[in-house]
């Protein structure tokens, strides 16, 4: 029988700032080499849950627990965080918190420096570990100069020599790109197998996550645990749209095209699924069902970028980038971690200026216009919410650049107060920043470019973090600007399906260029652009192929019938 590593028997949590529990009678036994994947909406208490397992619950956030968790036979409340620590090692959300050495190569070190392994037997498997997540050329590099991406690939190359028994990813995929995301599960996968250990995985993407199997979902909402089962018995039942969690694309493709889900076997994986007879005849169907092309109205050039160069000291991030951007665009920027997404982001908003070429702004050059003029114009939401987040309050937080621009007070409560009950935070208002979770601060941020209303906006993976119903809320409030207002809208994304269902162009990066600049789904059925830039095919690509039809044609009807379903609702 499989040993039980972690117990929870009528474990509850109440952080010392809260007037109620967090968790509450949790009762739930994980066993040596599982695979548990936790979902829940956004303030379930994934993360309150996960830090009680590696003891930052109750060490270093503090207040009351009732019952009991046992760790590897560790209760542990009773234990100290250096104990446990043996037991537990986590890969954090925000990967900036992460960093413990000076460089790459001795963060990725750490674990086994902690060893007390000989330097002649640590650099070859450090350098062979670096390999692996693509980050080999990085070693003496500093954490501040890479990307979120690179950070996160780090962390998990820093776990990997790890002897502990029980790993924690929490929300590992946001930050990486498509393939490399895949790698990253693929990774976790074998760790787990090849080593016996026992792995925690809390990630919105399940369409992501099941590219390798899990062995339980675990369901969580308002710090309880609602259910516990399969992926098979979980993608079968309605609770995925009970609780607000985003189900894969083939399962929407299938949903449509009216599949029957109950008999079909193997849904949990796609790659070995055989679609029933009838199943197969529906998405058939489904796929000769005609429906018009959408098209887009766009206005004139709002960003024009020519010849642009970048470099970090010496270093060429960018290189000859060209691109002209409509008024009334919605684009996603996607394409390899590292490759120059976030710093050509910065460059249009003027934080860094180009070394060579030009950008112009609604038909002139901006290099005689400051950062706060451009930010009148270019909103930018960054990736790492707790890079932008300065005052204690989170009202304060939003209502900041109004008040800084000399706004009158009363408009400033106005669009303070749109802005906040825009992202669902209005409520929340006066809670200390400090007190909320990741996606909740990324939501804040987003209230405090959206207060300034600009014309363009720049979101940096703006649905990481995020349930689905606050990316539904977010992406529909994004849509509504552009459709209603004019805005023009910039994704910077490692989400396939986000960039599919939701923008209309795509500009593609590798190694600090463009290397394509088309429909979402043109770019998304070409192999050699998926390969340059570590991008990934969706799952409506591999029913497409089951399917024996044309994924191009595949995709390009199921956004226009999207489309068509979200305007008749
Ligand atoms: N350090 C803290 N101090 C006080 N309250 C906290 C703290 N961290 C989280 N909470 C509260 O606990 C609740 C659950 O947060 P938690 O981070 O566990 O949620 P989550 O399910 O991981 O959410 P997300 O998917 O947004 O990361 C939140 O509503 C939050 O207000
Ligand atoms: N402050 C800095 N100093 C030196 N190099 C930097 C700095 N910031 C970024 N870089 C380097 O510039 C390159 C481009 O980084 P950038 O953040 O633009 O990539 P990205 O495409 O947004 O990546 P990701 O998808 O991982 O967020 C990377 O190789 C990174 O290491």
């Amino acid at each position: 029988m499989k040993k039980a590593l972690i117990e929870f028997k009528d474990f509850t949590f109440q952080y010392k700032v809260q007037s109620k529990p967090t968790l509450h009678d949790i009762n739930l036994t994980i066993y040596e080499g599982e695979k548990v994947l936790i979902l829940g909406p956004s303030g379930s208490g994934k993360s309150t849950l996960s830090n009680c397992i590696n003891g930052l619950i109750p060490f270093s956030e503090k207040g009351t627990i009732k019952g009991s968790l046992k760790v590897d036979g560790i209760e542990t409340k009773e234990a100290s965080i250096f104990k446990l620590s043996k037991v537990v090692g986590t890969v954090l959300q925000d990967s900036d918190a992460q960093f413990v050495g000076l460089s790459v190569g001795e963060d990725i070190a750490f674990a086994l420096e902690n060893e007390n392994m000989p330097r002649s037997e640590m650099i070859p498997k450090v350098e062979a570990t670096a390999q692996i997540v693509g980050m080999g050329e990085f070693l003496e590099h500093l954490p501040y100069s890479l990307s979120g991406g690179q950070k996160q690939k780090v962390a998990l190359a820093g776990v990997m020599h790890d002897k502990v028994k029980v790993l924690i990813f929490d929300e590992p995929l946001a930050a990486l790109d498509p393939h490399m995301g895949m790698v990253a599960v693929d990774l976790i996968d074998r760790i787990c197998r090849d080593q016996n250990k026992t792995a925690i995985i809390i990630e919105h993407r399940l369409e992501d996550v099941l590219y390798r199997p899990v062995d339980r979902i675990i369901l969580m909402a308002e710090g309880r645990i609602v259910a516990d089962m399969s992926p098979e018995e979980l993608l079968r039942s309605e609770l995925l749209d009970q609780y607000g969690i985003r189900e894969p694309l083939y399962l929407t493709a299938m949903k449509y095209a009216g599949c029957n889900l109950q008999n079909q076997e193997g849904i949990s994986d796609l790659a070995q699924m055989q679609l029933t007879k009838e199943n197969r005849d529906k998405l058939e169907e489904f796929f000769r069902r005609q429906t018009d092309a959408y098209k887009p109205e766009l206005g004139e050039p709002v960003i024009e970028v020519e010849d642009v160069d970048f470099a970090y000291d010496k270093d060429v991030v960018v290189r000859n980038v060209n691109c002209s951007i409509r008024r009334g665009e919605k684009l996603a920027l996607i394409g390899k971690n590292g490759a120059g997404k976030t710093t050509l982001a910065r460059l249009v908003c003027g934080i860094n200026r180009p070394t060579k070429g030009r950008i112009k702004i609604r038909g002139n050059d901006y290099m005689a216009l400051s950062i706060k003029e451009i930010g009148e114009f270019i909103g930018y939401v960054m990736q790492n919410p707790n890079q932008m987040l300065v005052k204690d309050i989170i009202h304060d937080e939003v209502d900041m650049a109004l008040k800084l621009r000399g706004y009158p007070q009363e408009e400033v409560e106005a669009k303070t107060k749109r802005a906040l009950e825009m992202c669902d935070l209005y409520s929340m208002r006066n809670w200390p920043v400090s007190s909320v979770s990741y996606g909740q601060r990324k939501r804040i941020t987003i209230a405090t470019v959206m207060a300034l209303e600009p014309d363009v906006i720049i979101l940096d993976e703006p649905t990481a973090g995020q349930d689905y119903r606050h990316y539904v809320e977010i992406i529909e409030f994004i849509n509504q600007l552009n459709s209603e207002f004019g805005k023009t809208i910039i994704l910077i994304t490692h989400d396939m399906h986000l960039a599919i269902e939701n923008t209309d162009r795509a500009i593609v990066f590798a190694d600090g260029e463009i290397i394509a600049d088309d429909h979402v789904f043109r770019v998304l059925s070409d192999d050699d652009v998926i390969t340059r830039a570590s991008l990934k095919q969706t799952s409506l690509y591999t029913l497409a192929c089951m399917l024996g039809v044309s994924p191009e044609e595949f995709i390009s009807h199921f956004i226009s019938y999207e489309r068509m379903v979200k305007a008749g609702e």
